[in-house]
């Protein structure tokens, strides 16, 4: 892929995990830490097209597959929003999920990011 101008991929990198390791330690029940399977949850592969989890995303960040912090986003979103999809809203797993949804996004926001780009240098 073309180098883009100024997104060092290596300071890119340690913001993922930065990133990455914040989202996932909120994860208590580790119910997003990796691919649901249809055995834990019926049907999961026929209703959620595109899943995600934080097992992926470590792999993606690992592998340099984020060219930006929007797509590393884009990711966390795509997990919380398979699981509000597919499980109904008085379930554990969906009441996670909007938690987690909630955390993500204050994490993430235009201040924050960039303090967290600031203190990382
Ligand atoms: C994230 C999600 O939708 C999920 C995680 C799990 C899960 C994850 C780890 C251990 C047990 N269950 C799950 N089980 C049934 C239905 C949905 N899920």
């Amino acid at each position: 892929r073309p180098k883009r101008p100024g997104v060092d991929a290596a300071a890119l990198r340690t913001l993922l995990d930065t990133l990455w390791g914040t989202l996932e330690r909120k994860d208590v029940n580790r119910f997003f830490a990796w691919p649901v399977t249809d055995v834990i949850a019926p049907g999961y592969s026929i209703i959620i097209r595109s899943p995600m989890d934080f097992r992926t995303m470590k792999k993606k960040i690992e592998s340099g597959d984020y060219v930006s912090v929007a797509e590393f986003k884009t990711d966390f979103k795509l997990m919380c929003d398979n699981a509000m999809t597919y499980n109904n809203s008085e379930t554990i797993y969906y009441k996670a999920a909007k938690t987690l949804l909630h955390v993500g996004i204050k994490a993430m926001n235009k201040d924050r990011l960039s303090r967290l780009c600031s203190s990382l240098g």
